[in-house]
């Protein structure tokens, strides 16, 4: 009974106008206008549905739930020689995919990263040697590219114990084009997945395009070589690294986690851990920039309380600092559709709507972050609103329900508190060394949604501090 779901009719037609929207980009900006025409639960394609609800959230998504994950996630699948890669994210088997996450559950873990801290340093300070000649000559640069490069070292740096120098060599390797070109693939494909079996689902039409290797290949390929580069060094002294951690693991109960599970986690790191925390970073640093008292309460905060090497133990109880990344993050959050999840057998009542089985349904965090019911001024870069001597304790639940960046339940993001970490440490890292402004107004920034919303045009002078 989808047709009494509210909705273009158009929509209910033809999947065109959806696969057209999410081709330009900016399917969040036509969805918002949808939520504000028709309501919380609007039809978006014929047989899917987004809605805009918190209370939504932990039955679509909370642990047990039996809402899994939809077709859209079968172009992400990446595959070896053995098959289909057991990668958390796009798992369906709900046994498999709890044993999986399990197995790294303590490297990701705050207490885990910890250990693995300090390889994020000399990354840090690799960016301070690429950035002092601008400050020099104050030269205006893009430095939402570094921050790509560099949210890609860091991830490399603490899973392996080295990384590729993407701060110095860029894309040489063109691991960032070919997550760029996968994530296009599976935002406009995946509204249509029945397409994927024929396009790049085919290994014959994949060879035809890309020959012998594949793109998500290339990628395991690399998992696989610096794993076995890591497992030399296993010996090595030095801070803990993310594959250590698995090993360690692997060794107390050898049958939960395989060498190919351990490559697939690695993998997942590369894949889903660069270029989500650098739009986060670009998002808070762009927004600062462009809020000049904002800028100066956290430069205050952040010059008087911290010192370079900056600690996550000594940043991480900061207030402004993480009340400024949450909103960051919250303004623009790093995966810009709806996280897509199946109707289950015998259907189901949401928000008042009855979904039959097998439609595709789902909340977007970029609009359930921008509910003006929830958020007031919901476009407004506004910090203040995270801290509790500005909003009551209930209101802050209720943003926190609302706050889907990361996903919720038994798919949360794993490497969550590896990009709070990150995130955390480079920010203050930044402002403590160079004073900071946009060149161009912000006129230059944009972004493109294709699932992950990477901008660019973060155009920045900086200069050195005293
Ligand atoms: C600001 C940074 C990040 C954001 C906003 C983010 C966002 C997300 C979201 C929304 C999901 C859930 C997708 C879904 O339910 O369909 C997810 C899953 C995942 N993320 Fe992240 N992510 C970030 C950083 C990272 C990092 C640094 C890593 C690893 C080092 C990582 C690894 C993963 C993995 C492995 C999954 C799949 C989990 C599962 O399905 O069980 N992410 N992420």
């Amino acid at each position: 009974k989808l047709y009494k779901v509210p909705g273009p009719l158009i929509r209910s037609l033809s999947s065109w106008p959806r696969i057209w929207s999410v081709y330009k980009g900016k399917s969040h900006d036509d969805d918002i206008v949808l939520h504000h025409r028709y309501g919380p639960v609007v039809r978006i394609a014929p047989s899917m549905v987004s809605v805009n609800d918190p209370e939504a959230i932990p039955k679509l998504y909370g642990i047990g739930t039996k809402f899994y994950k939809s077709g859209f996630y079968a172009l992400a699948q990446a595959h070896d020689e053995e098959g289909l890669l057991p990668d958390p994210f796009i798992l369906t088997d709900k046994a498999l995919h709890t044993r999986i996450k399990k197995s790294a559950a303590n490297a990701y873990s705050l207490n885990g990263l910890v250990k693995m801290e300090a390889w994020i340093d000399p990354v840090t300070e690799r960016l301070f040697r690429l950035l002092d000649p601008y400050a020099e000559n104050q030269k205006s640069l893009e430095l939402g590219d570094v921050l790509s490069n560099y949210a890609m070292d860091a991830v490399f740096a603490l899973t392996f114990g080295e990384d590729m120098d993407f701060l110095t060599n860029g894309d040489k390797s063109g691991i960032q084009k070919i997550i760029a070109q996968a994530t296009t693939y599976l935002a406009v494909g995946g509204q249509i997945p029945w397409v994927h079996p024929f396009l790049l689902g085919n290994s014959f039409v994949s060879r035809l395009i890309f020959g012998n290797t594949s793109p998500e290949g290339d990628i395991v390929r690399l998992a696989e070589i610096k794993m076995a580069a890591g497992l030399e060094k296993e010996s090595r002294e030095g801070p803990m690294t993310f594959l250590q951690q698995l090993l360690l693991n692997q060794a107390s109960n050898p049958s939960a986690l395989t060498d190919r599970e351990v490559v697939t986690h690695s993998f997942g790191n590369i894949a889903a851990g660069s270029d989500t925390t650098a739009t986060a970073m670009r998002s808070i640093l762009f927004n600062i920039l462009q809020n000049p008292d904002i800028y100066e309460t956290l430069c205050a905060e952040v010059r008087e309380n911290l010192t370079i090497p900056v600690s996550w133990s000594a940043v991480k109880d900061l207030p402004f600092l993480s009340a400024v990344i949450k909103e960051g993050i919250r303004l623009h959050p790093s995966v810009g559709m709806i996280l897509g999840r199946i109707v289950p057998a015998g259907g189901a009542e949401i928000c008042g709507y009855h979904l039959q089985p097998g439609v595709e349904v789902g909340v977007n965090p970029w609009i359930v972050q921008r509910d003006p019911q929830v958020f007031q001024d919901p476009d407004r870069f506004w910090p203040e609103r995270w801290l509790e001597k500005i909003s009551s304790e209930e209101q802050l639940r209720l943003m926190n329900r609302s706050f889907l960046a990361f996903g919720h339940g038994a798919h949360t993001c794993s490497g969550r508190w590896i990009s709070t970490m990150e995130i955390h440490k480079l920010i203050p890292s930044l402002l403590l060394r160079y004073d900071l402004a946009l060149s161009d107004d912000g006129r230059g920034y944009k972004f493109v949604n294709h699932w992950f919303t990477v901008q660019s045009g973060l155009n920045v002078v900086i200069r050195k501090r005293k």
